[in-house]
């Protein structure tokens, strides 16, 4: 049996490669339906026999255009439009991007996606983190189309019916948001979806995820952003948010209406505020398939982060555990980073790991959080200072991160905060006493301006020999002499696709600790010593396919040993329990998608 299904599986792949024309794609549409759908749209470059069976015959100008020209064409326009905006102001430069290739994904998902994957250095900055930010800012002005799906409070007791209304019979991915907490902006309302929509189009970028199987979803249950309120332009309801179990029926029926009609499909849980961040995960993490992406994907991308950090001072891994570790925000995402940073110091000592020992420093808006600090969060309980040995003198409750570096002279002072400029010039010099070789700043909050340092700050004051990671892109920093101060981007899109693809392909039931873990040490072992002497801790976004092909199959591996894996389409969880190491890379990379123009068909 197991050799049966070896075999076809050998035809199929060999197929799939020697075959330089794609298969053909089903479409039940005709004429301007089709010329109108993004999914199956070629504008130009109908060939004339299609243009016969599809009944687009006169609907189109004659001149059939190659992919290539259409192609050089956006990109001729693009540089155009870059070169016509010089001088302006960052914003509007950057918003005038996100619409031209907006306008594109509203007209040709084909063409968009392959101008995003062979320039995703270039154009992720403007799908997704920063510019994306703004995009949520200012969409009531920006609505032109929608994308997605919005379930608001009103639509209680209905979402079971409407999940149907989503054209696609099938979806993969599911990225979902309350709009509660967007990037370090704050309650956006249902203004969030932007969010939700560039972190798929990062799945289909790096991780090859049909677009005709993604879902962008915005839970709206209202907006405690009084502004937004009394926006005119607020296109989402006008209502103070949720609380409650009123809140958690809302989640619930979506989580069950997607479930029903998409079993395998895997949710992203994406900008909650950190009560129901949390609250959600514990809820849904065992019976559904999802993760939520500013716990647990940033998570594993900051300790891949912390683990090159060691690798940066010549100190071999196992010396993570003497590490101090300042961490400056205690809400989902520090606490997210903290929980697995402890977990992998208890998976290293062993035996000899004890709760005591704990090598972290945790601060929020009251500076920094010991076991006096009254109405502690109990997640952040675990990490408050004064319990246990390592104690510094005269670090009270609620000292100022200023104190505290002084104090501690942490290895690594790590933001996640969502305040731009917290990490200030004092700060910033007092990292120089660190008793590290090569402190390590990672700023990670976004978007720009919510980074707790720049990167040219970070490299003028805290000196430059450390390594320095932010969540939003900077340039690479001159120090002169021609050397050049590296700066990391460390965030979560390195992880999340692969997170997704993983699970997605191994048919896991759920997401386990094992695979997030896999991700992250995928990630952490993706770069060579020698980039990590030059201070680069995570790669090139340029390659994030062939990194996500490799986190996605550490997950699929992950979820076989945990006996988690139950297959996907029609490989099932034996033949994925036979396969090689290279077998599963090149089961992921031909279950990815990659944006060619298929032969459409017609079928009524
Ligand atoms: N780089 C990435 O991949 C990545 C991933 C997730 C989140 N983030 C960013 O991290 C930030 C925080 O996200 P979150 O989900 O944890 O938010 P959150 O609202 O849950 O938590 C923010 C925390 O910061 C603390 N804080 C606020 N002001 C502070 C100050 N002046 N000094 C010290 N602490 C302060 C708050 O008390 C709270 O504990 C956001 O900007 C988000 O964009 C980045
Ligand atoms: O969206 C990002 O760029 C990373 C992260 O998920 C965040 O919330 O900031
Ligand atoms: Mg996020």
């Amino acid at each position: 049996m197991w050799k049966l299904a070896h075999a076809t599986r050998i035809l199929r792949q060999s197929r799939r490669f020697s075959a330089a024309i794609p298969g053909p794609c089903i479409v039940h549409k005709r004429g301007t339906d089709i010329l109108h759908d993004p999914w199956f749209n070629k504008d130009t470059a109908f060939p004339v026999t299609e243009r016969d069976r599809l009944g687009l015959r006169g609907l189109l100008p004659p001149r059939v255009i190659s992919f290539e020209q259409q192609y050089d064409r956006f990109m001729d326009s693009y540089r155009s439009l870059e070169h016509n905006t010089k001088g302006e102001r960052e914003g509007i430069v950057a918003l005038a991007k996100w619409r031209i290739l907006n306008r594109l994904h509203d007209r040709n998902e084909t063409l968009y996606y392959r101008v995003l994957i062979d320039n995703i250095k270039e154009f992720a900055p403007i799908i997704y983190t920063p510019t994306v930010g703004l995009v949520c800012q200012n969409y009531g002005g920006l609505f032109r189309r929608p994308r997605g799906m919005y379930f608001s409070a009103k639509d209680k007791g209905e979402m079971m019916s409407m999940i149907y209304n989503w054209p696609s019979p099938q979806v993969d991915m599911i990225v979902l948001t309350d709009g509660s907490r967007i990037l370090g902006l704050g309650d956006l309302g249902v203004q969030g979806i932007g969010i939700p929509i560039g972190k798929l189009d990062m799945y289909v970028a790096a991780a090859g995820i049909n677009p005709q199987r993604i879902l962008p979803v915005m839970l709206d249950v209202g907006t405690n952003n009084q502004k937004l309120l009394e926006d005119k332009l607020y296109l989402g309801l006008r209502q103070p948010r949720l609380e409650g179990d009123e809140y958690l029926s809302i989640v619930d029926e979506f989580m069950e209406a997607a479930h029903a009609r998409w079993p395998k499909a895997v949710i992203q849980f994406e900008d909650f505020q950190m009560k129901w961040a949390f609250e959600t995960l514990e809820r849904y993490r065992k019976r559904f398939c999802t993760f939520n992406d500013d716990i647990q994907g940033t998570a594993g991308v900051a300790l891949a982060g912390l683990f090159g950090a060691v690798r940066a001072q010549g100190l071999p891994l196992k010396d993570f555990v003497k590490q101090k570790i300042v961490v400056v925000g205690a809400g989902s995402a520090g606490i997210g980073v903290l929980n697995m940073a402890k977990q992998a110091v208890s998976r290293m000592l062993g035996s000899e790991y004890s709760e005591e020992n704990n090598q972290f420093w945790l601060l929020d808006k009251d500076g920094l959080i010991t076991k006096d600090r009254k109405n502690i969060d109990p997640a952040a309980a675990p990490f408050a200072r004064g319990f246990g040995p390592g104690e510094v003198e005269g670090l009270g409750e609620g000292a100022s991160l200023l104190e505290v570096i002084r104090k501690v002279k942490p290895h690594v002072l790590l933001g996640l905060s969502g305040v731009g400029g917290v990490f200030d010039e004092q700060v910033l010099k007092a990292m120089q006493e660190s008793d590290s070789s090569r402190p390590a700043i990672f700023a990670m909050s976004n978007p720009t301006k919510n980074a707790e340092c720049t990167a040219v700050d970070a490299f003028k004051h805290a000196g430059e020999n450390i390594v320095f990671a932010s969540g939003s892109p900077f340039q690479n920093v001159a120090l002169g002499n021609g050397k050049m101060g590296f700066v990391n981007q460390a965030n979560n899109m390195y992880l999340f696709p692969g997170i997704g693809l993983g699970a997605l392909l191994s048919g896991a039931r759920l997401i386990s600790d094992g695979m997030l873990q896999a991700a992250a040490e995928c990630l952490a072992s993706y770069i060579t010593d020698g980039d990590i002497q030059k201070g680069i801790l995570f790669p090139s976004i340029s390659s994030i396919r062939h990194i996500t092909t490799q986190v996605g199959a550490a997950v699929i591996r992950a979820a076989i040993a945990e006996e988690l894996a139950e297959g996907h389409g029609d490989v099932d969880h034996k033949e994925l329990m036979h396969m090689s190491e290279e077998e599963i890379i090149e089961y992921v990379k031909r279950n990815m998608w990659y944006p060619v123009y298929s032969p459409l068909v017609h079928e009524k």
